[in-house]
C-alpha cells in the first residue's frame, strides 16, 4: 500500500494505568509516542502483557479514563475530547478486528444481521433491499458469498468466521482498523489467506491498519513499519525490514531470536538471545532515539551513541 506522509493516528508521551489510585493500580502504557500514517500498517509486536491492546483500544478510546497523562490524536484531534456527532462518525471510523472471531461473533445471530449490525444501529440503510445488498457486496469484498447470508457462525470455519468479522468491521466504510492478533487462533495454513485478504482490502478501501500479533514472523509481511514493545513501552520503531533484518535494541533481537526456524537445519543452528531487562531498570532516562535514518531506539545518548557505532546496515 502506498503510504501517505499524512499522520491518521499519533500518541503523544501516553502513559496510562488501570485501576488508578487502588492497590492493584498497573501502569500498562509508558511514556509512549508514536505515529501511524495514512495508508500504512503499523505493527505493534511484544510478548504478552506488554500493553499491545491496551494501545489499540486506547486509540479506540475505550480507556479514556485510564489515561493519566499524554494524548492521542486521530485525524488531527484529541480522541479523549471527541463527543457529540463526532463521536458517532469516530466510532464508524475506527474499527477493530478481534483475534477470536469465535468469541466474538454472536452465535444465535445470522451472518446477514451479524454484518448490518453497524448499518442498523447508525440507519444507514433504508429498505431491506439496500441492507441485503450492502451485506452481500461485503461478503463478496471478503471472499464469501450470498449463500452465506443466512447461516450462522458455527456453520463456518476459523478462517471464513475471521472473513465475516473483517466483513463486519468494514460496513462502516472505516479509515482506521485495529487487527487485534487477528490470525493468531486460525491454522497457520490459513493465516497467509487472512493478511493477503488484509492487504488487499487496504488496497481497495485506502485502510490505515495497526496490526498486533505477539511475533515478528507474520507481522513483517503485513507491516509497513513496526514497534516493539516491552512492559508497556515502546523500545524500537523502524521500518518493517529494518527492524526485521537489522535489530538493534537486545529485547528486539531475543524476540527475533525465539522465532523458529522453517527448516530443520537452521533450526538446529538457531541460537535463542536471553534477554536481560536490567537496562530498562537501571533507573537511567531513556527517549527515543534515531540511530540511522527512521529507525528510533528506547536509549540514553551514551547508548544511542553505541548503536549507531555498532548498526550495520
Ligand atoms: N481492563 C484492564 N484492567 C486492568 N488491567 C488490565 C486491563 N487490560 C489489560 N490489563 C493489564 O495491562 C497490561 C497490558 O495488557 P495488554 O492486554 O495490553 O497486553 P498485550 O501485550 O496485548 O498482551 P496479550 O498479547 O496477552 O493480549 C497487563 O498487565 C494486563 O494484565
Amino acid at each position: 500500500m502506498a503510504t501517505s506522509e499524512k499522520v491518521l493516528v499519533e500518541l503523544k508521551n501516553l502513559n496510562l494505568t488501570f485501576n488508578k489510585g487502588r492497590k492493584n493500580a498497573n501502569k500498562a502504557i509508558n511514556n509512549v509516542s508514536f505515529q501511524i500514517h495514512e495508508g500504512e500498517t503499523f505493527g505493534l509486536v511484544g510478548e504478552s502483557g506488554s500493553g499491545k491492546t491496551t494501545i489499540g483500544r486506547a486509540i479506540l478510546k475505550l480507556y479514556d479514563r485510564d489515561i493519566e497523562s499524554g494524548e492521542i490524536l486521530f485525524d488531527g484531534k484529541d480522541v479523549q475530547k471527541i463527543k457529540g456527532q463526532e463521536l458517532k462518525d469516530f466510532r464508524s471510523k475506527a474499527q477493530m478486528i478481534f483475534q477470536d472471531p469465535q468469541a466474538s461473533l454472536n452465535g444465535r445471530m445470522k451472518i446477514k444481521d451479524i454484518i448490518a449490525e453497524g448499518l442498523d444501529v447508525n440507519h444507514l440503510v433504508s429498505s431491506p433491499e439496500e441492507r441485503d445488498a450492502r451485506v452481500l457486496e461485503l461478503l463478496r469484498l471478503v471472499g464469501l458469498n450470498d449463500d452465506h447470508m443466512t447461516r450462522y457462525p458455527h456453520e463456518f470455519s476459523g478462517g471464513q468466521r475471521q472473513r465475516i468479522g473483517i466483513a463486519r468491521a468494514l460496513a462502516m466504510k472505516p479509515r482506521f482498523i485495529v487487527a487485534d492478533e487477528p490470525i493468531s487462533a486460525l491454522d497457520v495454513s490459513i493465516q497467509a489467506q487472512v493478511v493477503n485478504l488484509l492487504k488487499d482490502i487496504q488496497d481497495k478501501e485506502n485502510l490505515t491498519y495497526l496490526f498486533i500479533a505477539h511475533d515478528l514472523s507474520m507481522v513483517k509481511y503485513i507491516s509497513d513499519r513496526i514497534g516493539v514493545m516491552h512492559w508497556g513501552k515502546i523500545l524500537e520503531v523502524g521500518n518493517s525490514e529494518a527492524v526485521y533484518n537489522h535489530p538493534i535494541h537486545p529485547y528486539t533481537k531475543s524476540l527475533l531470536s525465539s522465532i523458529p526456524a522453517p527448516d530443520p537445519i537452521s533450526e538446529r543452528q538457531r541460537t535463542p538471545i536471553v534477554y536481560n531487562p536490567e537496562i530498562e531498570q537501571d533507573g537511567q532516562v531513556r527517549e527515543m532515539r534515531e540511530i540511522v535514518s527512521d529507525h528510533f531506539v528506547f536509549s540514553t545518548e551514551s547508548e544511542a551513541l553505541e548503536y549507531k557505532k555498532t548498526t550495520t546496515l
